[in-house]
C-alpha cells in the first residue's frame, strides 16, 4: 500500500482564497480591512523567515500587516507597553508574539497580556480555558490546520482513535482538545509513554509534534491509518553536498508512506496549513469584533 499525499501546500492555498474573498466581501459591504500585527523580539534567523513570508501571505489576501521588529534586548515593560497599544487599535484585530522569546522575557506574563479576542495564535489562558471546555474561542493556528485537513480526508472523526504524539501547550494539547471535541477517542503520548510504538499501532490517526526528526517510523503505523506530521527538523544532508542540510519531519516519511492510508510530507505539509490558519483567525477575529457572520468552514 502506498498512502494518499495530503497535499497541505495545495489546501492552504484553497484556504487562501477563501480567505481573501471573504475580506474583499467585507471591505466592500462594510468598509472593514482586517489588521495582524506580527511582533519579532531579536533577529533569530528561522523566525525572520517565518516573519517576512506570513507578512507576504497577510497582504496578499487583502489584510493590513503590521510589523514589530524588537531589539533582543528589549525590556518586558517595552514589549507589554507596545501590546497594550496594539489591543487598545482598531486597526489592529489579530496580535501574534512569534515564539520562543529571548530568555530574560517571561513567555506567560506576555502571551497574557494580549486581548483574547486579538489572541490570533489561540494561546491567551482564557482561549485555552474556552477550547477545553469547548466553547468558542480562538484556536491555535497548527492544530486548526491539521483539523482541518482530516476533516477533509475524513469527513467525520466521530469514534476514531488518534494518538497525539507530543504534550506541548501550542501543539499536543489544543490537538487533543479538538480531536475529543470531533468525538475522537483520544490519547496523548509523549517521551516517557511505555510501549509507545503498540499504542501508535492501535491509532486511526496518529498526529506527530514531538521536535525530533524521523522519530515515528512505518513499523508504529497500523495499515491504512492517517499520518499528520507536525515536525519541522532541519537535519544535516551530507548526500546533498558539505555543509547541506534537509527539513524532515517527526516521522521517517518513506517507512510510513508504505504503510498508512494518507500522510502529510514536510515540507508541504502541516506548516503552509499553520501560516493559513493564522489568515483565517485574523478574519474571524475581525468578524467577532464587528458583530459580523463569521467565515465558514474556516474556523473550528
Ligand atoms: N507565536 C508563534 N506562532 C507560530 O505559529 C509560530 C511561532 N510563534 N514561532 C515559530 C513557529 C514555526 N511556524 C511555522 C509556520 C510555517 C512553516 C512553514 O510554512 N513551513 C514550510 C517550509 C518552510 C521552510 O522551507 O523552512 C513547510 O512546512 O512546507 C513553518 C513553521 C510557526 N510558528
Ligand atoms: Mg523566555
Amino acid at each position: 500500500m502506498t498512502a494518499t499525499v495530503i497535499d497541505g501546500k495545495a489546501f492552504a492555498a484553497k484556504v487562501r482564497e477563501q480567505v481573501a474573498e471573504h475580506v474583499a466581501r467585507l471591505k466592500e459591504e462594510n468598509g472593514i480591512t482586517p489588521g495582524l500585527a506580527v511582533v519579532l523580539v531579536g533577529e533569530d534567523p528561522a523566525s525572520q523567515v517565518y516573519v517576512r513570508s506570513k507578512g507576504k501571505q497577510t497582504v496578499e489576501v487583502g489584510m493590513n500587516s503590521f510589523e514589530h521588529k524588537l531589539d533582543v534586548d528589549t525590556s518586558e515593560e517595552d514589549l507589554l507597553a507596545l501590546l497594550d497599544e496594539l489591543n487598545a487599535d482598531p486597526a489592529v484585530h489579530g496580535i501574534l508574539v512569534q515564539l520562543p522569546l529571548p530568555g530574560h522575557l517571561n513567555e506567560d506574563l506576555v502571551i497574557n497580556r494580549i486581548d483574547p479576542a486579538k489572541d490570533v495564535d489561540g494561546f491567551h489562558i482564557s482561549n485555552v480555558g474556552l477550547l477545553g471546555t469547548g466553547q468558542k474561542s480562538m484556536v491555535p493556528c497548527t492544530p486548526l490546520g491539521c483539523l482541518m485537513m482530516l476533516r477533509d480526508h475524513h469527513g467525520s472523526l466521530s469514534g476514531l482513535n488518534a494518538v497525539v504524539v507530543g504534550r506541548s501547550n501550542i501543539v499536543g494539547k489544543p490537538m487533543a482538545n479538538l480531536l475529543l471535541r470531533d468525538s475522537c477517542t483520544v490519547t496523548i503520548a509523549h517521551s516517557r509513554t511505555k510501549e509507545i510504538e503498540a499504542l501508535c499501532k492501535t491509532a486511526d490517526i496518529v498526529v506527530a509534534a514531538v521536535g525530533r526528526p524521523e522519530m515515528v517510523t512505518g513499523d508504529w503505523i497500523k495499515p491504512g491509518a492517517t499520518v499528520i506530521d507536525v515536525g519541522i527538523n532541519r537535519i544535516d544532508a551530507p548526500e546533498k553536498g558539505e555543509g547541506k542540510t534537509r527539513l524532515v519531519g517527526d516521522c521517517h516519511y518513506e517507512s510510513c508512506a508504505e504503510v498508512a492510508g494518507a500522510i502529510t510530507p514536510v515540507p508541504g505539509g502541516v506548516g503552509p496549513m499553520t501560516i493559513a490558519c493564522l489568515l483565517a483567525n485574523t478574519l474571524t477575529a475581525c468578524c467577532r469584533a464587528n458583530d459580523l457572520a463569521e467565515p465558514e468552514g474556516l474556523t473550528a
